[in-house]
């Protein structure tokens, strides 16, 4: 790949984007562990109020990245909160003695990467570091599964009776938007799919950017360092040609905000049958087309907690570490819908599982 644009003397920042679940924290995760001698900061900015991505990340013991080289945004998805948040965490950044060898950036699940790549051209931050690239994870079972697209037919049946509507939905929107920013696109969970469904993940990611960005296959987010940091590519330069449908939108005097999503956190006392707790979880995600949920289960006569993720109603578990001495066990579930989901509802499904 070409490093023609890199800018020698700025620090390299590679932003990673994609849909809730896409498997974003999973590639970090493995890249902090085969980070080849880099020192790596990172950034993650996660929806919902209980910071998992950052634990997760943390307790990977990896020498590339240090506890305190792991900075959470918690108040909002990044790209609303660039001015307040991203800009003056960066300038701290960039303050410190022992500067990192490239900064690695995770947005939530629910965010343009635009704005984010946009504020590398802010004076400060353009003068001592650059986009080295912005990666898109995809969830390919998820796109094989039509998660993302619209049914193209009912909405325009709908449409005769209401003009309002004249959006795609916004998991469709999301998804391009992610995908218009990409300079590499990691279609992952390849093991979930056969040859042929991922045959046509291609053809329908391809179909839905007119730029042709490399497109790569993973499986657990297992890609080299050396494939995703050193695009070289200077990302800000670009941005302005990669609006997403939301600037398109905003050009058109709407706003851009994050209401059609929700999320709210269930905690609950200890789960006493945890296979049954999560087989019953699957229905109730299902009953309530839940789109993520994740967060640690208090197993009774366990020493540790149980790690719960969901992505729609596929869950993995693991006990993922010792609940630390003084720290109070519980379980804390954080739940992630359309805005229509009936939170009461959720809850009460979900209180009702221990
Ligand atoms: N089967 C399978 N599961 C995967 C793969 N990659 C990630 N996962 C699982 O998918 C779930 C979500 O992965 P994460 O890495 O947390 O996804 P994310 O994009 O960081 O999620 P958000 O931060 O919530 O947007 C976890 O349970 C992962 O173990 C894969 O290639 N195959």
């Amino acid at each position: 790949m070409t490093l023609a644009k890199a800018q020698p003397g700025k620090i390299p920042a590679t932003v990673i984007t994609g849909f809730l679940g896409a498997g974003k924290t999973t590639m970090i995760r493995n890249l902090l562990q085969n980070a080849d001698g880099k020192r790596i900061a990172l950034i993650i900015n996660e929806f919902g109020d209980l910071g998992v991505d950052g634990d997760v990340l943390k307790g990977c013991g990896a020498e590339a990245c240090s506890e305190e080289d792991i900075i959470e945004l918690t108040n909002g998805c990044i790209c609303c909160t660039v001015a307040d948040d991203f800009i003056p965490t960066m300038t701290k950044l960039l303050e410190r003695e022992n500067r990192p060898d490239h900064i690695v950036i995770e947005t939530s699940g629910l965010a343009l990467p635009q704005p984010l790549v946009a504020a590398f051209n802010w004076p400060d931050i353009r003068s001592e570091v650059t986009v080295d690239g912005v990666v898109t994870v995809v969830d390919s079972a998820a796109v094989a599964a039509g998660r993302f697209a619209d049914d193209h037919d009912k909405v325009d049946a709908l449409r005769v009776v209401d003009d309002n509507l004249d959006h795609e939905s916004p998991l469709e929107e999301l998804f391009e938007d992610q995908l218009t920013a990409a300079d590499l696109i990691v279609l992952n969970k390849t093991d979930l799919i056969d040859a042929a469904g991922l045959k046509s993940v291609r053809e329908e990611v391809a179909s839905r950017i007119s730029r042709k960005p490399t497109m790569i296959e993973a499986r657990n987010g297992e890609v080299a360092a050396a494939i995703l940091l050193g695009l070289g590519v200077g990302t800000e330069g670009e941005i302005a040609n990669r609006k997403s449908h939301h600037e398109l939108d905003h050009e058109a005097g709407e706003e851009h905000d994050h209401d059609e999503f929700d999320s709210f956190v269930v905690e609950l006392g200890p789960v006493a049958d945890p296979t049954l707790f999560v087989d019953r979880l699957k229905t109730v995600i299902a009953e309530h087309d839940v789109l993520r949920l994740k967060g640690f289960a208090d197993i009774p006569g366990k020493p540790m907690r149980l790690l719960i993720q969901a992505v729609g109603s596929r869950i993995d578990q693991y006990y993922d570490r010792a609940w630390a001495p003084g720290e109070a066990r519980g379980t804390r579930l954080v739940v992630i819908g359309l805005h229509d989901m009936d939170e009461a509802a959720v809850r009460t499904a979900i209180s009702a599982l221990v």
